[in-house]
């Protein structure tokens, strides 16, 4: 069966809500990915779905972004004209191009590149302009698939574990850039991790998944606002998800 895939009025929520979706296996068997996923994106938020692997996450955003069309439920995306941004676990750069060639590139009809020095800036990506992605570290790397996702100007931003693989000081300065990229260009963002600590710091709400087929598991909000969450508090708020959801952590 096809599920919807809407649009709803600007501002307005993502709005997911997925009832069954199955893969046929090379076998032929069916595979239960999702059994029911249903959560909101508010409009201007940072949501992230977090669960074990091969739950279903990065199912449930190709379903989002409409490259899977083989499911039961339906997805209304916040804006009827707006543009979707995804970052992937791996950076996916063209190899031939220039970071800043990489970024022009993925710029639409209509939108000028005159505020690419300030997002290039925010990223710390200046002086790394002309370098190819083969001259940048990893890390960089994902800063210029960050600079490419923000540049867009996206009315959804769609992320799969876009820090995986990083060692944890390479992580945590690329989630505070992160943090002050999204904060200067607001958008609705729903990601994907495994880590519950990337996700207690990023988040306005965190979507807790069961094992495959996905199910819910809890939805925890936060309230707090991300500059007044410190060591002191994220280790608190840590030691009671993990109370509420064991394993995760
Ligand atoms: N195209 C496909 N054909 C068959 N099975 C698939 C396909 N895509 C995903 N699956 C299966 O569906 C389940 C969910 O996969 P998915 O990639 O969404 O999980 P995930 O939670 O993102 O995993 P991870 O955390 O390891 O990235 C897995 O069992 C996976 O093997």
């Amino acid at each position: 069966m096809t599920g919807g895939l809407s649009n709803a009025a600007p501002g307005a929520p993502l709005r997911v809500s997925i009832t069954r979706k199955a893969f046929r296996g090379a076998d032929g068997k069916l595979v239960e990915a999702i059994a029911h996923v249903a959560f909101e994106v508010p409009g201007g938020s940072f949501v992230t779905l977090i669960g074990p692997s091969g739950c279903g996450k990065t199912t449930t955003l190709r379903i989002v972004l409409g490259l899977e069309t083989e499911f039961e439920g339906s997805v209304v995306r916040p804006d009827p004209d707006g543009r979707i941004a995804v970052v992937f676990q791996e950076p996916r750069l063209l190899p031939w191009r220039t970071v800043e060639e990489n970024v022009r590139l993925a710029l639409p009809e209509g939108i000028g590149t005159e505020d690419l020095d300030e997002l290039f800036d925010v990223l710390g990506l200046s002086e790394m302009r002309s370098r190819f992605p083969t001259e940048l570290s990893l890390g960089l790397a994902r800063r210029a698939a960050l600079a490419r996702a923000f540049a867009i100007r996206p009315s959804l931003l769609l992320l799969d574990e876009p820090f995986v693989s990083l060692d944890e000081m390479t992580a945590a300065r690329l989630r505070r850039l992160l943090t002050t990229v999204w904060s200067a260009r607001r958008t609705t963002a729903l990601m994907v991790t495994h880590n519950l600590r990337e996700a207690v710091q990023l988040s306005d709400r965190i979507v807790f998944l069961t094992e495959r087929p996905a199910k819910i598991r809890g939805i925890h909000e936060i309230k707090v606002a991300r500059e007044a969450r410190d060591a002191e508090w994220r280790e608190t708020e840590l030691r009671r998800l993990d109370r509420e959801f064991p394993g995760v952590l």
